[in-house]
C-alpha cells in the first residue's frame, strides 16, 4: 500500500486528481491536506468521502508541526496542489500568495526531506511533485511556445510566487538530490472549478443573466487543457518522470478569451435560455500586467512518457458546461457569501 499526500485536494484540480487516483488504484491511500480557503470545498469530494483509502485533514501547509506530524505516517509521494491560485486576487492582495505558495512549499519540502532522508541520500521510491503553471514563463507574442528551458519571466504576484516555489523545489534537488518533479500546465477547465475563473464565471453569469465581463479587447490567448487529461499527466510524472525533471503539460488548444465566452453564450442560448445572447458581453478595463498569450510545447512529456491530451476541446467544453448545468446547487453554494464581496470588489468600478 502506497500513501500519497495530496495538498489542496479540496480545490478544482486536486479534487479531480483524488477522484481519478482513487478509482484507478485500489492499493493507494490518499491523505488530503487542505486549509479550506474560499476555493476549497469538501462538496467537491462528497462521492469519495467514505472511501476507506481516503482521509481528509483540515490544515495549512505552512503549519510545520501539523505537516511533520502527517509525515510521521509513511508518506511515499507528495503532490502539492495547495496554492492561492487566482491572478486577480494576487493583484489585490499579494502577501498570502507568498505565504502559501512559497513558504508553504518550503514547509512541505522540509518535512519530506526530514522524513525521507537516509544518511546522505533518500529512501527509495519517494517523490515530491510540485504542480506549477505555464505562467512562470511570462507572455508570448503571436508565435512560439514555452518549453521546459524557456527562461522564467513571471509578471503577476501569483506567477512570481509559483516561480519562486519552483526554484526552491529545484534547489532541493540540486542541493540535496531530493527526488522531485515539477509540472507546468496550461489553463485547466472542467468540473468543480471555482467560478472566479473564466469558464465557470461565464457559465454562472449566463445562467443568472448577469453581464459577462471580458478583459481588454478579449484577444488574450490561453491554451486549454481538460482537467482529467492533466490528472493523467500528473499520475504519469509521479510514477515515471525522471527525478529532478520539469515537464510541461498543455492541451494544444489555443483560444482567445472572447472565443470561449461566445461559445458559452451560444450553448446556453441554444440549450437553456434563448434570451441569453451576446448583448451580455461587457468589455471591462484590462487586468493589470495582463499576459497576452500562453502556449505550451508538451513534446517532452509526450515523447518520454507517452502522454497526450485525449479530450478534444469541443467535447471537453460541452461536458464542462453540462456539468455546471447539472450542478446548479453547487454553483449557488460556492457563489454565496465571500464570493459576492469579491465580485463587487472586482467588477463594480470597471
Ligand atoms: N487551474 C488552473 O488552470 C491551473 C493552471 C496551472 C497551474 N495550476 C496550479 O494547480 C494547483 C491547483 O490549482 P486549482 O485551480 O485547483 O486551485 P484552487 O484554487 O481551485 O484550489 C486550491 C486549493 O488549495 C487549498 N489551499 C490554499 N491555501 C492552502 C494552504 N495554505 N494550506 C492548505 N491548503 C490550501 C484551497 O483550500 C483549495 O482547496 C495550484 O498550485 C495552481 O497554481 C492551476
Amino acid at each position: 500500500m502506497k500513501t500519497i499526500l495530496v495538498t489542496g485536494g479540496a480545490g478544482f484540480i486536486g479534487s479531480n486528481f483524488i477522484r481519478y487516483m482513487l478509482s484507478k488504484y485500489k492499493d493507494y491511500k490518499i491523505i488530503n491536506l487542505d486549509k479550506l480557503t474560499y476555493a476549497g470545498n469538501l462538496e467537491n469530494l462528497k462521492d469519495v468521502e467514505d472511501n476507506p483509502n481516503y482521509t481528509f485533514i483540515k490544515g495549512d501547509i505552512c503549519d510545520k508541526e501539523l505537516v511533520e506530524e502527517i509525515f510521521s505516517q509513511d508518506i511515499d509521494y507528495v503532490v502539492n496542489f495547495a496554492a492561492e491560485s487566482h491572478v486577480d486576487r494576487s493583484i489585490m492582495d499579494p502577501e498570502i500568495f507568498v505565504k502559501t505558495n512559497v513558504l508553504g512549499t518550503v514547509t512541505l519540502l522540509n518535512a519530506a526531506k526530514k522524513a525521507w532522508e537516509e544518511g546522505d541520500s533518500f529512501k527509495e521510491g519517494k517523490k515530491f511533485l510540485q504542480v506549477s503553471t505555464d505562467e512562470v514563463y511570462g507572455s508570448l507574442g503571436e508565435t512560439g511556445y514555452f518549453t521546459e528551458t524557456t527562461p522564467l519571466d513571471p509578471h503577476s504576484p501569483y506567477s512570481s510566487s509559483k516561480a519562486a516555489a519552483d526554484l526552491i523545489v529545484k534547489a532541493y534537488y540540486d542541493t540535496y538530490k531530493m527526488p522531485v518533479n515539477i509540472t507546468r500546465c496550461s489553463n485547466n477547465y472542467g468540473p468543480y472549478q471555482f467560478p472566479e475563473k473564466l469558464i465557470p464565471l461565464m457559465i454562472n453569469n449566463c445562467l443568472n443573466k448577469k453581464p459577462l465581463p471580458v478583459y481588454g479587447d478579449g484577444l488574450n490567448v490561453r491554451d486549454w487543457l481538460y482537467v482529467e487529461d492533466h490528472c493523467k499527466a500528473i499520475d504519469l510524472v509521479l510514477h515515471k518522470g525522471r527525478i529532478g525533471e520539469i515537464y510541461n503539460i498543455g492541451g494544444n488548444n489555443e483560444k482567445t478569451n472572447i472565443e470561449i465566452v461566445k461559445l458559452i453564450v451560444a450553448y446556453i442560448h441554444d440549450n437553456v435560455d434563448p434570451t441569453v445572447d451576446e448583448s451580455l458581453i461587457t468589455y471591462v478595463a484590462d487586468r493589470k500586467g495582463h499576459d497576452r498569450r500562453y502556449a505550451i510545447d508538451a513534446t517532452k512529456i509526450k515523447e518520454e512518457l507517452g502522454w497526450y491530451p485525449e479530450t478534444k476541446f469541443e467535447e471537453g467544453i460541452k461536458k464542462t458546461i453540462e456539468w455546471y448545468l447539472k450542478n446548479r446547487e453547487w454553483l449557488k453554494n460556492v457563489t454565496s457569501g465571500e464570493y459576492q464581496k469579491y465580485y463587487e470588489r472586482m467588477y463594480s468600478n470597471r
